[in-house]
């Protein structure tokens, strides 16, 4: 086991900061994203989250902190780590939780997501966090015996609207169906007040990209005001 349940349970009511950059991006380097990681964890992240195998090997070296890794392949439909083969792979680079797509479509490798979990129990140490788009991913991904549920993919699978802010409703939802294991809110939590308002819905931890480590975003949102009348 990577990750003692004591070191999970440390987690509990904290900042865990993503740090990613996209195709084509300036920073779309590993070593930057593990420099921003890095810096995050300074700001007080007891976690952070990092996509792509170098990036994940390379925040492994700069943070102390939990390492949640992800490989995303495509960008639609199922691509958050999306099959077995990148779980692994994700695991091998040192993630002490692999996060992979937790919802209940057809996964382009054809297995399930029980079988994919208990793949990374069994040839890693590491954790799974199952990305959910809704409250039955959830329900299915507790019962495919996910270690942590996170709210990743609330509103970008069609079963949730997209709200402007995190999705409160469906946090409370899962909270509610006490499925003892952490729940981490994840998605447009742009302000303090937001993560604030997670936790207090019932999120175990709560994950914050965008706002924090995406520049370009940040910027644009800046920028958009000056422009309003
Ligand atoms: C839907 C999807 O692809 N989410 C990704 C998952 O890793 C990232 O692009 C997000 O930045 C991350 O979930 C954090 O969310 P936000 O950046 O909204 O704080």
């Amino acid at each position: 086991m990577l990750l003692t349940p004591a070191q999970l349970e440390s987690l509990r009511g904290k900042l865990i900061v993503s740090a990613q950059a996209y195709p084509g991006e300036p920073m779309r380097l590993p070593q930057t994203m593990a420099q921003v990681a890095a810096s995050a964890v300074i700001g007080g992240a007891a976690a952070v989250r990092v996509q792509g195998l170098a990036d994940i090997q390379f925040t492994r070296s700069a943070v102390e902190v939990p390492v949640i890794g992800l490989f995303k392949d495509g960008h639609e439909g199922v691509f958050i780590t999306p099959t077995v083969h990148h779980a692994l792979a994700v695991a091998q680079a040192g993630a002490h939780i692999v996060a992979l797509d937790g919802t209940r479509r057809e996964r382009p490798d054809g297995l399930s997501l029980e079988q994919t979990v208990r793949a990374v129990h069994e040839r890693s140490g590491a954790l799974v966090m199952a990305d959910c788009g809704s409250l039955s991913d959830a329900l299915a991904a507790a019962e495919a015996g996910a270690d942590l549920i996170g709210t990743t993919l609330a509103g970008y699978t069609g079963e949730r609207a997209k709200t402007d802010g995190p999705d409160l409703e469906l946090i409370g939802q899962i909270a509610a169906a006490g499925l003892d294991r952490p729940l981490v809110a994840e998605g447009r939590i742009h302000t303090p007040a937001q993560a604030r308002a997670a936790v207090d819905a019932g999120a175990f931890a709560v994950v914050v990209g965008t706002a924090i480590t995406h520049p370009a975003t940040i910027a644009s949102w800046f920028g958009d005001a000056l422009a309003a009348d």
